[in-house]
């Protein structure tokens, strides 16, 4: 494995202070609980270990790896030498960046990268150190502060300025319309703008209630300024995000945020997750579009660009800690198993001609899904258990106990993804066409149930309430795998932490046959994939023409024309059914002979159509259906037209048909609703005006 991996991710422990640091509601915690072990220093790559759970038990200790680990007597000054310097050599050779601070609340994300008075912050150190080289080089360097708030991003510099647009111009390049870039020529002036950005902040927190929680960041550029002769160009940059803090949203709140704001904010977390996860595997498919942050930073995490991703820990918190480091874990095996098998990418660009299709991803999926695996010493099922363990020295210890009854596999996953299918087989039974018994992602997997005891003769009230508040860790998210090693094998490790062969090979074997196609020659692939690409797209006219009259017809119909219209709008589903009784409902859906889930919403809207009393709630009903059909029509003309039929189309020129064939490119079906047309650059207005185009008036 190179030593010089795109993704580094380390931890760091953030160090107990007497506000925060040796109390959780209420009992102590001064035993560590957190382990960090830490190879044979001749040992390459080193990676280090880091296990949770109190030192009787050790040998059930659940443990993750990641790059390196800061403990708590480290520094800001001490990581910033370590692992930022070596960003800022980069950066004035073109090289972008991004540091990404993650973790539960107070876990020291804030103190990491911006830092507080007693303690630098490491955008802070950049800064500083950054100055003095780009005056040497007769650069300028201009930062700008954002903030991201459900997937709005705002400028923090400026916070009258409208909501910042993301769009790709027409040479692949991001650009940020509406960020404000400020010069800066000082670490003190820096200092002062990077304030007077979280200041803003604050205000405009007071305006919320519950506090909201949002990710955010400082973009530091160096740029060549102008001359008589070129514009100002960009050298590199380099990027410090704040990550909104990861909270656990089955655990009941302590300061009342809402669940509906955690889960959004985890999703988006999971997606930076992600899109490190796949950058590190390699992946044909790096899933950038799926959240607002890494969409605009998509130019500083792709390509050549470096990551560190910081996990900060907050000890006072278990269960979001251990959660973190598995994430983090989840992400540094991605490129274990890519060193493993290097073919892997490669294999899957092959069998797509460089297209993500659906089955492709799922395949992906399925390989992300050996990856979360982690605990190298764990080979059997377990349980876990986390101890609000009150000893004679008031300490909390969490544990680890073997239980033969509780078994449990990682289902580790592509986080979020909706197409992902989770396995519940052995790796032994594995094989690609199970996946019809798989389970959604968002479906609750055998939980592993941290449940807190105490065991104190004399355990007061709040004790037991917080040996009671069972704590539970989605086994997804847990590093343990059954009935095998770790992958975590590079060929010049410590022997003692590599899989046996056997475990490597089985698992190797197990991500090559996931993929599609594997039955197909070569040439057939090639022809599945380039026909795919040539099929010619339906042309939007003629279709949209045919709705079109439907629709029209159904605005002047007679109740004959009316049933005509809709019929051929929708000849898949049952035909016009009799007006019914309520009782009926039943006998209709059970008689309908469309199992699926579309087949059984259509027979329920045939069923409410057919229930309408009045004529103009039925009417009300069908033409709104058949506007969807309508809308469908249009959205899956930019799914599918070639770049000639996409240029036909008012509003839609040569960058934005390339921009349009790209998206395709990453997903095969970018557009599923109307707004995703703003993706292209174009505003609401322009996109209403342009379907009023092709659909033509109505009245
Ligand atoms: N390494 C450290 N050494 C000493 N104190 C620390 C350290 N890390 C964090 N702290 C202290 O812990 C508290 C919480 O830290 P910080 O605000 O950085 O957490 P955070 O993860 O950004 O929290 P949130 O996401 O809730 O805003 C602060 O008072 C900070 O000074």
């Amino acid at each position: 494995m190179s030593s010089n991996p795109k993704v580094r991710i380390v931890a760091r422990i953030r160090a107990q202070s007497n506000k925060y640091g040796d109390n959780i509601d209420g009992i102590s915690i001064s035993k560590p609980w957190i382990s960090v072990l830490r190879p044979d220093t001749n040992s390459h790559p080193i990676r280090v270990k880091i296990s949770f759970g109190s030192d009787k038990i050790s040998s059930g200790k659940q443990s993750c790896e990641i790059d390196d680990c800061y403990e708590q007597d480290v520094g800001n000054e001490e990581i910033f030498i370590k692992e930022i310097k070596p960003l800022i050599s980069g950066l004035f050779g073109g090289q972008n960046s991004t540091v990404f601070a993650y973790g539960p609340r107070e876990s020291g994300k804030t103190y990491t990268i911006q830092g507080y008075e007693e303690e630098l912050g490491l955008a802070v150190l950049a800064v500083d150190a950054i100055l003095p080289l780009a005056e040497e080089q007769g650069k300028i360097v201009t930062i700008s502060v954002f903030e991201v708030y459900q997937d709005r991003v705002s400028d923090m510099l400026d916070t009258k300025r409208p909501e910042v647009a993301i769009f790709e111009d027409g040479h692949g390049k991001i650009r940020l319309k509406g960020l404000s870039k400020v010069k800066v020529n000082s670490t003190s002036e820096f200092q002062r703008l990077y304030l007077q950005a979280a200041n803003a902040r604050k205000e405009l927190q007071k305006m919320t209630e519950p506090p909201h929680r949002y990710h955010t960041g400082c973009i530091v550029h160096v740029v060549s300024p102008q001359t008589d002769k070129s514009c100002a160009q960009l050298v590199g940059k380099i990027n410090f995000v704040d990550l909104a803090s990861y909270e656990d949203s089955r655990r009941k709140s302590i300061d009342g945020f809402n669940l509906t704001e955690a889960t959004r904010i985890n999703k988006s977390l999971y997606t930076v997750h992600n899109v490190l996860y796949a950058l590190n595997a390699k992946d044909a498919r790096v899933p950038y579009r799926e959240s607002k942050l890494t969409r605009m930073l998509q130019d500083s995490l792709g390509g050549t660009s470096k990551i560190l991703m910081i996990s900060c820990m907050n000890p006072s918190l278990c269960q979001e800690t251990v959660q973190t480091i598995s994430l983090a874990s989840r992400s540094c095996m991605a490129g274990f198993l890519a060193c493993l098998d290097p073919g892997k990418s490669s294999r899957i660009v092959n069998k797509t001609s460089g297209m993500s299709s659906p089955q492709v991803m799922k395949s992906a999926s399925k390989f992300n899904t050996r990856s979360n695996m982690v605990s190298p010493r764990v080979v059997k099922p377990m349980s876990a258990s986390v101890s609000g363990e009150k000893t004679a020295g008031s300490k909390l210890h969490m544990s680890m106990k073997k239980d033969k009854d509780v078994s449990f596999e990682v289902k580790g996953r592509k986080l979020f993804d909706d197409t992902i299918q989770l396995k519940k087989s052995k790796l032994g039974n594995k094989c690609p066409e199970s996946a019809s018994s798989m389970e959604s992602s968002s479906q609750r997997e055998t939980s592993l149930s941290l449940a807190s005891e105490a065991v104190s003769n004399s355990s007061t009230q709040q004790e037991e309430q917080f040996a009671s508040s069972a704590i539970d860790l989605d086994s997804s998210q847990l590093p343990f795998e059954e009935g095998k090693g770790t992958l975590t094998a590079s060929s010049d490790m410590d022997p003692s932490w590599l899989p046996s062969e056997k475990d490597a090979l089985q698992i190797v074997n197990y991500i090559a046959p996931t993929t599609p196609f594997t039955d197909q020659t070569p040439t057939e692939k090639e022809n599945k994939s380039s026909n795919l690409n040539d099929r010619p797209s339906p042309p939007l006219s003629a279709r949209i023409q045919e709705l079109r009259n439907n629709l029209n017809s159904l605005c002047f119909s007679t109740d004959a024309n009316l049933k005509m219209a809709l019929e051929s709008l929708e000849p898949e589903t049952p035909k016009y059914l009799p007006k019914v009784e309520a009782s009926d409902k039943n006998v209709i859906l059970e008689k309908s002979e469309f199992k699926t889930p579309i087949a059984e919403k259509s027979a329920k809207e045939n069923y409410e159509l057919a229930t309408m009393e009045s004529p103009w709630e039925s009417f009300h009903m069908r033409s709104s259906r058949a506007k969807d059909s309508l809308v469908q029509e249009y959205l899956k003309f930019f799914n599918t037209a070639s770049k000639e039929e996409l240029k036909g189309l008012k509003g839609i020129g040569e960058k934005r048909a390339a921009n349009i064939i790209e998206m395709r490119e990453e997903s095969p079906e970018p557009f599923k609703q109307l707004d995703d047309l703003t993706e292209i650059g174009l505003s609401k207005k322009q996109i209403k005006i342009m379907m009023k185009d092709a659909v033509g008036e109505l009245l």
